[in-house]
């Protein structure tokens, strides 16, 4: 064995690309025959550990589930005796019971695998080093209080997976903690059994790592917790208190790695993140379904999961009726359909409307709103003023002024009205006064009384109509005051603005060019009419809406998460700051995947200067790329580089090599389906879970699944906007959808020169799509390939 080793590593001493593949392929099938857990010196003492926790945890499970059940009972009870109140005693024993159950859980969970890894650490100045197991979830021996598996989040477990053998250090709670990493081990255990053991720096490779990489995938992404890498958990343990925005290449574990954090921020600082504070922020709901797993596997429930568009209308208290998204982007997508110059201005109206200019023009547009929002008048009833104009105004200006104007004006109406009967009794009071005074000077006035007895009553009749009359229409009156107020329907309001251009050329200072503005009122105007808004539009109508009703400080977040944040406007990502309590976000994205970047961040340096500026915030970067083989990766970024941006960051794959990007060229689309249908049976056969059919658009999708649905596969389904769920199998999806997803398998429907051109959306819509796979890429074309094929044939196969 040993000298076929060393035969091909000497025949490989300079070695090409390709014999770089066969050399780490053989290596690490070198390793795993030699690296078997048997083999390992240390096998009895560690075989004999695993058991041992196994069988704690089962007895830990079976205490734990008896413990449960008998609160459970004893729960039922003591709330039925105190008639369902909250007494002490049923709080405290909830909340046993629930850490209880959660315990249960997590070690039902764990049960197979215990832990995945070791540390043997020895702190500065202490004599022995300690060993620590590291797990999903913390085991304690009960008895000695022995730590026998500590939780991956801890402190001490950052050095699991960052740490290199040799002096290392650690954050601790108590201070830095700095000591020797002695020896770092990985564990391949299944069912309870020692599989394999990789020693760290004994092997040539992360192997370990590589294991993981080449499992295949079906339809949810999973949790990495046994292979997260230096860099990744650098991200994961970042401080809190910052905006935080992370540029990762495509398949860098974006995703996978923010999921991580929240458990992270969870465990770490429990009694501050209370699921309800913490927020992700997800494209759509496919997404956030195929996302659906790794909180719970990571033991964290109920996190508020939404889309943008979700989280604004929750927050207006509204359901818009929404344009079709596709559209827009297949106007903009498709070069033959439209003039340049619409498609331009369509551009532009989407930038605008997610720009901070926009958010610039509603500031002064509020301000001129607001300005003389108290009308000029008094409150009256029957000419008697109850309250002055100056004494209205003073309440909005003075009194109340700390309130955002529509609940400061409705304030000022709930006042009125409580207060409204004491004033009314106050000036009843003047009344009566004035009218006895009367009485009394017309008594004194004459000799006889009798004379003016008619006169007497009169005015006696008088004052009690008004008097009533006060009374009687005093509420009615408050409401006929504020009827003369200005009408603050935020719809109402965003809509005149956006639909007149001179409002909007008005209040933008020369920024934006008329034409621009008229094109926007234009084409606002036609959507409003039809009772509808674009999605562009949420942000700034959200904007509107929080400077005139604001945003009280409990609803709140106290930590939020936005993926493939390259897709949002500054504008969108300025109302999730506003939903911040604290300024604290982690914020992933790519920014070459950015699809819809005529509307979304381009540069992450902007959103920092102007959206964040004035807090603390943190740029880092992930450069490898954990999903696809090497050889799909390094074809990748030869299509990106096509996009010719200067600050591109090009993936730098793992090390996990598989076959080149198969190119195949067919006469017509009926051709190609047939070559998909047959390949399909054979990759399903080699036990991919999950295939992508990715097609550049819904129509060419429905198209393709048409015809494949007749073709004797039975599991395949069509994906579009309107779905929620992907199950894994064989899919057809428009480019578009597939962003964020991952498949075993991934086959470009047509990449031909007249489907695919040289601009910068098809590029990033074709990168995405060729970023998907894992482990294997096909690109079919007709006639003539497109340009962005156009590139070094070392880098694909021709089939
Ligand atoms: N440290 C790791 N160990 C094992 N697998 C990993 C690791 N990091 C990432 N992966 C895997 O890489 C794949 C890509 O991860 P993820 O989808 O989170 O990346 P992403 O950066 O969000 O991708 P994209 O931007 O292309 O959608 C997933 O299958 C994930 O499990």
């Amino acid at each position: 064995m040993g000298f076929i080793f060393f035969y091909i590593l000497y025949r490989i001493s300079v070695p090409s690309f390709h014999r770089l593949t066969a050399y780490f392929k053989f290596i690490i099938l070198y390793w795993r025959c030699l690296m078997q857990a048997k083999n390992h010196p240390e096998f009895n003492m560690e075989d004999k550990y695993l058991k041992d926790t196994c069988e704690l945890i089962d007895s830990e499970i079976i205490y734990l589930a008896d413990e449960v059940e008998k609160a459970d009972e004893e729960l039922l009870k003591l709330k039925r005796s105190v008639g369902g109140n909250y007494s002490d005693d049923v709080i405290v024993k909830n909340t046993i019971y629930e850490a209880n159950k959660r315990k249960l859980n997590q070690l039902r969970s764990v049960d197979d695998k215990p832990y995945f890894g070791r540390i043997d650490f020895k702190e500065l100045g202490k004599d022995e080093h300690e060993t620590f197991y590291v797990g999903k979830t913390s085991l304690t021996k009960k008895d000695t209080n022995k730590m026998l598996i500590i939780d991956w989040r801890t402190p001490m477990a950052s050095l699991y997976y960052s740490g290199e053998i040799g002096e290392v250090m650690y954050k601790a709670p108590e201070g830095l903690i700095i000591g020797d990493l002695e020896l770092k081990r990985q564990y391949e255990i299944q069912k309870k059994e020692l599989i394999n053991i990789f020693d760290k720096g004994l092997t040539p490779m992360d192997e370990y790592l590589q294991t993981a990489l080449w499992e295949k995938k079906d339809n949810r992404l999973k949790d990495i917790v046994n292979t997260i890498q230096g860099e990744q958990n650098d991200i994961i343990r970042a401080d809190k208190e910052k905006a935080l925005i992370v540029q990762g290449v495509a398949g860098s574990g974006k995703t996978t790695i923010v999921l991580h954090r929240i458990a992270y921020l969870m465990y770490t600082y429990q009694d501050i993140f209370d699921a309800e504070k913490l927020l992700i922020v997800v494209p759509n709901n496919l997404f956030l379904n195929y996302i659906s797993d790794v909180l719970p596997d990571l033991g964290v429930e109920e996190i508020k999961q939404s889309t943008f568009e979700d989280i604004v209308m929750s927050l207006l208290g509204e359901e818009y009726k929404l344009t079709d998204t596709e559209t827009k982007f297949y106007q903009l997508l498709d070069y033959k359909g439209l003039s340049e110059e619409y498609r331009r201005n369509l551009q532009l109206t989407s930038y605008f409307k997610g720009s901070m200019t926009l958010k610039n023009i509603i500031d002064k547009y509020v301000v001129d709103l607001t300005l003389d929002l108290v009308p000029q008048i008094d409150l009256k009833i029957n000419d008697i003023t109850i309250y002055s104009y100056n004494e209205v105004l003073k309440m909005y200006e003075k009194d109340y002024k700390y309130l955002p104007v529509v609940p400061r004006s409705k304030r000022i109406q709930k006042y009125m009205e409580a207060n409204i009967s004491e004033k009314v009794k106050v000036i009843q009071d003047k009344v009566t006064k004035k009218c006895d005074r009367k009485i009394q000077e017309m008594k004194d006035s004459v000799d006889d009384i009798e004379t003016i007895r008619g006169k007497i009553r009169r005015i006696y009749n008088k004052r009690d109509r008004i008097n009533q009359e006060l009374e009687g229409s005093m509420y009615k009156a408050v409401k006929e005051y504020f009827n003369q107020w200005k009408n603050l329907d935020i719809l109402t309001l965003y809509q005149n603005l956006l639909s007149d251009s001179q409002k909007l050329e008005k209040y933008s200072n020369g920024e934006v060019d008329k034409d621009i503005l008229d094109f926007i009122s234009n084409y606002s105007k036609k959507i409003f009419d039809n009772g509808m808004l674009e999605r562009e539009d949420l942000a700034a109508l959200s904007y509107l809406d929080l400077k005139l009703e604001g945003l009280s400080l409990k609803s709140k977040y106290n930590h939020i998460i936005v993926d493939e944040a390259q897709d949002y406007s500054e504008l969108q990502m300025y109302i999730l700051r506003q939903l911040s309590s604290n300024d604290s976000f982690t914020i992933v994205g790519d920014i070459s995947q950015g699809i819809h970047s005529y509307k979304g961040i381009g540069d992450w340096k902007e959103l920092m200067e102007n959206v964040f500026k004035s807090c603390d915030k943190e740029l880092l970067k992930l450069k490898k790329c954990y999903r696809s083989t090497m050889e799909i990766m390094n074809f990748a970024n030869e299509v990106i580089k096509k996009w010719k941006k200067e600050e591109i960051t090009l993936a730098e794959p793992v090390l996990r090599s598989g076959d080149k990007p198969f190119i195949l060229r067919k006469n017509n689309d009926q051709e190609i389906i047939k070559d998909i249908s047959s390949r399909l049976k054979e990759l399903k056969k080699e036990g991919h879970k999950s295939i992508a059919i990715i097609c550049k658009t819904t129509e060419e999708s429905t198209k393709v699944y048409e015809i494949l649905k007749d073709t004797l596969i039975d599991d395949i389904h069509l994906i579009t906007d309107k779905d929620v769920f992907y199950n894994g199998g064989v899919v057809v999806i428009p480019a578009y959808l597939s962003k964020g997803l991952e498949f075993d398998v991934v086959m470009v429907f047509n990449c031909s020169n007249d489907n695919y051109i040289d601009n910068e959306l098809h590029i990033k819509l074709l990168y995405v799509s060729i970023t998907r796979p894992l482990h294997k890429l096909f690109i079919y074309y007709k006639d003539k390939p497109s340009v962005l094929l156009d590139i070094n044939s070392e880098y694909f196969n021709i089939l």
